[in-house]
């Protein structure tokens, strides 16, 4: 497969706009947005603020209360939302496997509903695991409980493009596996969008993914409000408002603390924790980043997270701890 950069499509937003019932603001309101075609666009802001609303509106998951989508020039408000559906690659957190399809017919899914031939979706499958970095003679017949979270991640992503859409919706993809697997579908990610030119807009809560992988960053303000469009280079250097200092400031904080480990960090102290006595909840060595640390607390069953040295536990983690640590390395590096 080569770069083809014409393989996107551009999408535009007009007006769009979200009322849901009962709510007395528009989740979205009135936005207008130009992603040009082929690029990555990644949409961040405060929890709440229209992130999934608005990505859901541009394959009508949710229908939109007003505005209009054009995407490649064509009004797609009108257009039957089934069908459109097909035309636009989605991928969710996890992957969205059906659990009782093999990995073939999961990826297979849209093209068997467009009617491809056997052959055709055979064949398309393989190329789409190779893409994504799984073996398909190893891959194609098992089902999604033999996978890891990440192979199962790779699938969604093989099954987003399985169509060759132009436009491939991303809702928090990576946001389901552990930061190291995360780190590597990132890359993979970027390596796949430079061969296959989809135009793709992405959700994110890491504003180092955005960072990463977009070619624009929108910041979102509650009700969908554009805080800043621009490339990333351009939201870290010069952030249009304080609004959008803050919100890249804290994961700018955390990419410097990202080099110090959880042991710089003041443990709960326990009195006595042998080996033996290990909990049975997530442990941390005490080596890790914290910027990985914070992922694993965020995802933790459990408030704390014992850090364990030499198969002896340490302390005690949490996630306040960590956060008004970050905060205060954010502080720190401010002029
Ligand atoms: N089905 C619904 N009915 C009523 N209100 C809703 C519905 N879905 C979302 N909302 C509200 O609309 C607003 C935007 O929600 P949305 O899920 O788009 O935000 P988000 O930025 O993606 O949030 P998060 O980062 O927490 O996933 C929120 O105030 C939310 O409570």
């Amino acid at each position: 497969m080569s770069t083809d950069r014409d393989a996107g499509a551009e999408i535009r937003l007009e007006s769009l706009t979200k009322r849901y019932p009962g709510q007395d603001r528009p989740a979205v309101d009135a936005l207008d947005l130009l992603i040009p075609a082929g690029e990555t666009v990644v949409f961040v802001g405060p929890s709440g603020c229209g992130k999934t609303t608005s990505l859901k509106m541009i394959n009508r998951l949710i229908e939109p209360t007003s505005g209009r989508i054009l995407i490649g020039g064509e009004d797609i408000t009108r257009r039957d939302p089934t069908r459109l559906r097909r035309q636009i690659g989605y991928v969710v957190q996890g992957g969205g496997m059906m659990p009782h399809l093999s990995v073939a017919e999961n990826v297979g899914l849209v093209p068997r509903l467009l009617k491809w031939d056997r052959r055709r979706i055979a064949d398309r499958v393989d190329e789409l695991l190779d893409l994504v970095g799984l073996d398909p003679a190893v891959y194609r017949d098992r089902f999604p409980r033999e996978l890891s979270g990440g192979q199962q991640q790779r699938v969604g992503v093989a099954r987003g493009l399985a169509a060759d859409p132009p436009v491939l919706l991303m809702d928090e993809p990576f946001g389901a596996v552990d930061p190291l697997t995360r780190q590597r579908l990132q890359q993979e990610m970027l390596d796949i969008q430079a061969r296959v030119g989809k135009t793709i807009v992405m959700v994110t809560h890491d504003v180092d993914e955005a960072v990463l992988l977009g070619d624009r960053i929108l910041v979102l303000e509650p009700g969908a409000h554009v805080a800043q469009y621009a490339t990333p280079e351009e939201v870290l250097a010069r952030p249009a408002t304080e609004f959008v200092a803050d919100f890249v400031g804290s994961g700018a904080g955390l990419k410097r603390l990202g080099l110090r480990s959880v042991d710089s960090l003041p443990l709960r102290p326990i009195a006595h924790h042998p080996t033996s006595t290990l909990p049975d909840g997530p442990v941390l060595d005490a080596a890790t980043p914290i910027s990985e640390a914070l992922a694993a607390l965020v995802t933790a069953p459990t408030e704390e997270i014992a850090v364990v040295r030499d198969g002896t536990v340490i302390g005690l983690l949490d996630y306040p701890t960590l956060r008004a640590h970050a905060r205060a390395g954010d502080e720190q590096a401010r002029p």
